[in-house]
């Protein structure tokens, strides 16, 4: 049974998972999650490692499809609809809840290309509007000054944590609804850091980000509410224990486990 602190209600929800399971193959990673994540706020899922923290997150823009033999139980809704009934295009939907990775995965194409890529794929053409789109988004992410007189160079060629702004840049590209951030921050320098966690903050009044992390002063620097998750025995499936806004986690959680975990009694 989790516990909810003064979660964000139903119409004010952009993804709710009900009584929701999660399977690799034989093994059960996920059981009976429920949670309403805020539309247009910035959610932090902390927990200790294999508690399935990006296993959840990837069930919100179904990436885990693409891994054989797993399969869910429950429901996954974006602004009500069902991310899971038939007919759903997986492809679509990545486009509206893009994704960020640990680990930055520019193209080895230039940085323009990397931030055209989804917009042409979408049929965009003419160059004007490409290039509109290319410095609108490099801005968004916080690399345009950085990147302006070099975006024919290679992707690949720009330092990490400029690397994953050009993720994030590529990402809005496409104009998400949501975006998924599995912990973002892990590889890149502190400089990129402070730079990503800007532009978190700018982007959140008209995006909704979940961000995995498992730096709980991020977690509480950032984020409007965050949700503890955790596998209590190994072998069982993990669940969220509680979830609620970010000052009441980290400053009166209602359940004792959240209190040790973000004391440091484990993890
Ligand atoms: N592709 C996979 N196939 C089988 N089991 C997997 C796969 N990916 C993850 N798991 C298992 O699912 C459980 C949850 O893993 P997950 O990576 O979601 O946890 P996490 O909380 O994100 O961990 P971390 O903080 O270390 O990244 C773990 O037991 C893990 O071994």
């Amino acid at each position: 049974m989790s516990v909810y602190q003064s979660a964000p209600a139903v119409t004010e929800s952009a993804l709710i998972a009900q009584n929701f399971d999660f399977w690799y193959g034989d093994f059960h990673a996920l059981t009976d999650v429920n949670l309403n994540i805020a539309k247009n706020k910035i959610t932090a899922f902390i927990g200790p490692s294999g508690c399935g923290k990006s296993t959840f997150l990837r069930c919100m823009n179904r990436m885990n499809d693409l891994i054989e033999g797993t399969r869910i139980e429950g429901t996954m809704t974006l602004d009500e609809s069902d991310i899971y009934a038939e007919g759903v295009d997986p492809v679509d939907l990545r486009r509206r809840v893009g994704m960020i990775f640990q680990q930055p995965n520019p193209f080895p194409k230039s940085i323009y290309e990397n931030v055209a890529f989804g917009p042409r794929l979408q049929g965009v053409t003419s160059k004007s509007d490409l290039d509109d789109i290319v410095e609108e988004s490099l801005k968004r992410a916080n690399l345009w000054k950085e990147v302006s007189n070099q975006l024919s160079k290679d992707g690949l060629a720009l330092s990490g944590g400029q690397q994953q702004r050009l993720c994030i840049a590529r990402v809005l590209a496409v104009q998400p609804d949501v975006l998924l951030m599995d912990e973002p921050c892990s590889a890149i320098d502190p400089t990129s850091v402070q730079k990503v966690e800007d532009l978190m903050a700018e982007l959140a009044p008209e995006m909704t980000i979940i961000i995995v992390t498992h730096n709980m002063q991020q977690a509480a620097r950032i984020s409007d509410y965050t949700a503890f998750f955790l596998q209590e025995v190994a072998g069982e499936p993990a669940t969220l224990i509680e979830y609620g806004q970010t000052d009441a986690i980290f400053t009166s959680p209602m359940d004792k486990r959240t209190e040790d975990y973000i004391t440091g009694r484990f993890g």
